[in-house]
């Protein structure tokens, strides 16, 4: 029903029949992230607007008092991510990501202290030596410099195996071997999500779910669960059997839920939220694929917006000379207080502008652009000018992220690659709720700590051996393909040059 937005009286751009607003991007001509841009300009001071993603209802909120209040506030209605993906796969509806309701609070408060500081810690020498190993493949494909380097292939290898070393217990081999299977499996993954075929696929599945069902159309293949099983639950299985234990997610994973099944008495301290969830997920501890999809949305999660984050934080170094110096100066002197011992958690944690640029970089070149949730119970929006709008269960509410970060009016000369907005002077007058390349309220990113240590760690280690220019095919500006997909249309090649100086 077309006229659905203005009988509430929303604005919203005129859909055509079938594809509603994504027409354009269904046959190559716009980028979502164009797309939504051009609607966020339109109709931002009406706080919401309409969008019509095929024949879904999508209300945009480009409030920030708003977005905090849905996803805060409100949260109960709110509670889940599109349910498309999630309804029509499996394994996916399995993950935390996809999980609804109260079985996914349950899982969430069962595995957020996996997350914490304290296990990131335990986590940070696994970490800490896959970044040198990593240096010492990466500078024989550097040349000194005549080489130009694909940022998103060699640092999406460096996180595939960042994830795998952490998160699934083994070393992956993606820098090391140009041929890596687990790499191919990776980009494979990730095919299975982010592409254009990919989305129409979840469109089928959502609109047509006979149609999908009778061609048996596989979102997450046969052969990725199988891997999962084999690298989730085999190797749980294994250290019960053998005993060993290593400070990666699996075995955190595998404690939590042998406590669940043997009903232990937990102790008391961080984990006891367990308690109180131990009657809902006995329901579904025993089921592999619980566990088998969380092993895949960490691995999911962890290796391609950590890829994209380190490309366009690198982009921008090799853009910008002087922030690059400027944080080399911060590193060599914090590097001149260590007596050669190894860098440590609290160090890293503590360096101010490398955590400044890369909150700026998350501002600019934002890995996710734009985050949703489905409306579980209908909810009557205020507002706060004598219009309320009511969004009814199984609607749709999108949160432009891409859009917020490079709004003048929250971040002025928004192209420009400032790390001061983040500086202990600045940050108290970002307005809160523009800024949230992680999300906001209880489903925001689980694993945000751990992106911040994994490029810490590397971002250190590598500005203090090498310099990074640009070449001749470095773009000055990243745009986005002009399909369903959300992806940056550019390469970003650079030069990584030795440094003699240390
Ligand atoms: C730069 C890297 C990353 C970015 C920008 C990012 C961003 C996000 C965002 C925006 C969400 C949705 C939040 C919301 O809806 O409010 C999310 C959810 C999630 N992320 Fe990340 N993420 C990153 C890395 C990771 C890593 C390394 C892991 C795992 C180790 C991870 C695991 C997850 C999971 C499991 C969820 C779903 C949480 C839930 O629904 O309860 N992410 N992430």
């Amino acid at each position: 029903d077309h006229d659905h937005f203005a009988k509430q009286g929303v604005p919203n751009l005129e859909p055509v029949p079938v594809f509603g607003n994504a027409l354009r991007s269904t046959f190559g001509r716009e980028s979502v992230v164009d797309l939504f841009t051009r609607s966020y300009n339109k109709f931002k001071q009406s706080k919401i607007h309409g969008m019509f993603s095929f024949n879904q209802i999508s209300y945009v909120l480009t409030d920030p008092e708003l977005i905090k209040q849905l996803t805060i506030k409100d949260f109960d209605h709110f509670i889940n991510h599109n349910e498309m993906v999630s309804e029509v796969d499996r394994v996916f509806g399995k993950t935390l990501f996809g999980m609804r309701g109260q079985v996914w609070k349950d899982m969430r408060s069962t595995l957020s202290p996996i997350f914490t500081s304290s296990k990131m810690k335990a986590m940070y020498g696994l970490l800490y030596n896959h970044v040198q190993d990593f240096l010492k493949h990466f500078e024989k494909k550097t040349g000194n410099g005549t080489v130009d380097i694909d940022a998103l292939e060699i640092f999406s290898r460096f996180t595939a195996d960042g994830i795998t070393n952490a998160v699934l217990g083994f070393e992956g081999d993606c820098v090391k071997n140009d041929d890596s299977a687990l790499y191919d499996l990776c980009k494979e993954i990730l095919h299975g999500f982010a592409s254009t075929q990919a989305i129409l696929k979840f469109i089928i599945a959502f609109l047509a779910p006979k149609v999908y069902s009778f061609f048996e159309m596989q979102i997450i293949s046969k052969k990725t669960t199988d891997f999962f099983r084999r690298v989730v639950i085999d190797v749980m299985k294994e250290r019960e059997r053998t005993n060993v234990s290593r400070p990666d997610v699996i075995q955190l994973m595998h404690n939590v839920r042998s406590k669940i099944q043997n009903k232990e008495a937990l102790p008391e301290g961080e984990e006891d939220g367990l308690k109180a969830n131990l009657k809902n997920l006995e329901k579904i501890v025993d089921d592999d694929e619980y566990w088998l999809a969380q092993g895949f949305i960490f691995f999911l999660g962890g290796f391609d917006t950590t890829s994209h984050l380190l490309q366009g934080i690198t982009l921008e170094l090799a853009l910008n000379p002087e922030i690059q110096d400027e944080l080399y100066q911060e590193i060599i002197a914090v590097n001149a207080d260590l007596d050669d011992k190894p860098v440590s958690y609290d160090i890293l944690h503590n360096m101010k502008f490398l955590d400044m640029v890369i909150s700026e970089a998350l501002r600019k070149h934002p890995p996710f652009v734009q985050m949703d949730r489905t409306c579980s119970k209908d909810y009557n929006l205020d507002l706060g000018n004598g219009k309320n709008v009511l969004i009814k269960k199984g609607e749709l509410v999108v949160f432009p992220y891409y859009q917020l970060h490079r709004d003048a009016e929250y971040f002025p000369d928004p192209e420009k690659f400032d790390p001061y907005r983040f500086s202990d002077e600045n940050k108290d007058s970002i307005v809160s709720g523009t800024y949230i390349p992680f999300g906001l309220g209880p489903r925001a990113c689980i694993g945000s700590r751990f992106v911040l240590m994994e490029v810490k760690l590397l971002m250190f280690h590598l500005l203090l051996n090498f310099e990074i220019k640009k070449c001749a095919r470095t773009p000055e500006k990243l745009t986005y393909e002009q399909n369903l997909a959300q992806r940056i249309l550019q390469r970003v090649y650079l030069n990584f040059v030795k440094r003699i100086d240390k």
